[in-house]
């Protein structure tokens, strides 16, 4: 693949931009001439892990199995890009000893949950209020902040131009 393998990782709260980032990150690496694949949260949920819920025990299961899927990609050369809530440190640090500390690249899309719950792309913060979805993600249930991210980017005040190019820049494929 003339490409060294990496785990680049999308951590943050639903609505902070991680799928956003994830997505334009994969063209802009395209444009490049990388070869990569993306793993999505809310697509693995529709397959893959569509028998897992959203307890502490099942979160842990999904991204256990997302970090076999990455480091089967990763084995056939690619540039893997991951978006995911993956709200608790101690998976994240998991996947860092999974995957090899040189090869994963965790990004935290730091966004304040007020600013998230305003822009709800998926209406899904309108359910939470309406008592129609529970063990939500920063309502009623954790998010621990990366401890030691390669990168924080603030989507709150950055434009998705600036917080794509702070990830490109940092990665220094
Ligand atoms: N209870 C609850 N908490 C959080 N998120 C929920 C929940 N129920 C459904 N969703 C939708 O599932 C997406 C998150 O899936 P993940 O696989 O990334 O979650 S996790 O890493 O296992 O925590 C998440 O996607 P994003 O909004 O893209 O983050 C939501 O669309
Ligand atoms: N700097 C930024 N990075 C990423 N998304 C941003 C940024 N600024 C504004 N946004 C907007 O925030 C929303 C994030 O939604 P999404 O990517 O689906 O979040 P998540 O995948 O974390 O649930 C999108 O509507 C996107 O246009």
């Amino acid at each position: 693949m003339g490409q060294k393998p990496y785990l680049v990782w999308f951590t943050g709260l639903s609505g902070s931009g991680k799928s956003t980032l994830a997505n334009h990150l994969e063209v802009a690496l395209h444009q490049q001439g990388f070869k990569t694949y993306l793993l999505d949260g809310d697509i693995l949920r529709t397959g893959l892990n569509q028998d897992l819920g959203f307890s502490p025990q099942d979160r842990v299961e999904n991204i256990r199995r997302v970090g076999e899927v990455a480091r089967l990609m990763m084995e056939a050369g690619l540039i893997v890009i991951a978006a995911f809530i993956s709200p608790m440190e101690k998976e994240r640090e998991m996947l860092r000893k999974y995957i090899g500390s040189d090869a994963f690249f965790e990004i935290h899309v730091n966004c304040p949950l007020e600013k998230c719950q305003a822009r709800d792309p998926k209406g899904l913060y309108k359910k939470v209020r309406a008592g129609l979805i529970k063990n939500f993600t920063g309502i009623d249930a954790p998010y621990e902040i990366p401890a030691h991210p390669a990168l924080t980017v603030n989507t709150e005040q950055e434009t998705i131009a600036t917080s794509l190019e702070k990830v490109l820049i940092s990665l220094k494929l």
